[in-house]
């Protein structure tokens, strides 16, 4: 089957006050009809520019895209900004980390809920309330009706970033892009949120890209992982291949940071990954994670590694790629 959306070749560049800055570097995924697909790395490693890039809410003054980026095979890098916008929303939805700079502070949650309905259906007032109320019981509000009434600022975090789902999840999405969507909240709102996109994904089949920095959330809900490091691709595989046979040893780093895995995968103690990823202006030529890696040796320091396939979907770009036995 065609994939829902195609990224290849990804480049963004910012035009700053110290010259173009070129945070995203040949970045290629894709994600297939009702598979979700986690892009994953520290603070920095343009993930969030990736997922911006995918709707088209750059500045388009200061920013320079290249590459392609077709969803059910039209090309969205060109289309005009009418079309984009009826895409937006329409057949992409997107959820941010922070719901409260996204709701409306001034209106009550159900009027949020219903405009974001009236915008992408064909229905009266009357309905689109009704489907409103509809989704606030989807997404488990209790007492709805009450609910409806309530500001963004009367509901916990937890709720908001719920209401945001349902607001996403209006006019049926082909895709959700949700861009740290728990990292606001606490541990056990969390893993609600996390069993209501479960939900939400088995009930509505929608594709989903996830952006996290945290694993544990991929190991819940994603189906491949895409890992990113200082803009570039760096691993990608099924979340068995990423977990089970890591292969980039920023990947390996990455496992060993995440608290209940790290002490069960290896039994041993957790670990943190040294030093920070390079900003922008200070990519070096070569591997950009030579400066932290414990393998690093002359090539890495002179030559960038080209992603290479270790199996059919699982590639890594490392010169000193890890072979872990299977299990
Ligand atoms: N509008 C912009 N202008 C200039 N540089 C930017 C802009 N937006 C992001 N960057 C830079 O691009 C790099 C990647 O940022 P991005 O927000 O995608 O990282 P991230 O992996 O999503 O991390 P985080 O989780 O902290 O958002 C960072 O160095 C950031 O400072």
């Amino acid at each position: 089957m065609n994939p829902v959306l195609e990224v290849h070749d990804l480049d963004v560049s910012f035009d700053t006050s110290v010259g173009s800055l070129r945070v995203v570097r040949g970045v290629s995924f894709s994600v297939g009809a009702a598979e979700t697909v986690a892009i994953v790395g520290e603070s920095g490693s343009g993930k969030s520019v990736t997922a911006l890039s995918l709707m088209r809410l750059h500045d388009p003054d200061k920013t320079k895209i290249s590459g392609s980026i077709k969803f059910k095979g039209t090309e969205l890098l060109t289309l005009p900004e009418a079309r984009m916008r009826t895409v937006r929303g329409n057949e992409i939805g997107m959820i941010f980390q922070e719901p409260m700079s996204s709701l409306n502070p001034l209106m009550p949650i159900g009027d949020q809920i219903a405009e974001a309905v009236l915008l992408h259906h064909d229905k009266s007032r009357a309905e689109a309330r009704r489907r409103a109320l509809d989704l606030l019981v989807q997404i488990g509000i209790a007492d709805p009706q009450r609910r409806m009434r309530e500001y963004p600022h009367q509901l916990s975090g937890g709720m908001r970033q719920r209401v945001m789902i349902a607001m996403a999840m209006a006019c049926d999405p082909e895709i959700l892009i949700a861009d740290e969507p728990t990292t606001a909240l606490d541990v056990t709102v969390q893993a609600q949120i996390l069993g209501l996109m479960r939900d939400l994904k088995t009930r509505t089949g929608s594709s989903i890209v996830i952006i996290t920095h945290d694993l544990g959330v991929v190991a819940e809900l994603a189906d491949r992982v895409v890992i990113m490091y200082a803009g570039v691709k760096v691993e990608e595989g099924t979340i068995a291949e990423i977990f089970s046979q890591p292969a980039h040893p920023y990947t390996v780093g990455l496992l060993g940071s995440i608290p209940s895995l790290g002490c069960s995968r290896s039994g041993g103690p957790l670990t943190e990954i040294p030093g920070q990823v390079p900003s922008p202006s200070r990519v070096a030529v070569g591997c950009s994670f030579a400066a932290r890696c414990g393998l690093t040796s002359s090539i890495c320091l002179e030559i960038e590694p080209r992603l290479e396939n270790v199996s059919p979907r699982h590639g890594v770009a490392c010169h000193h790629k890890i072979r872990t036995p299977v299990a």
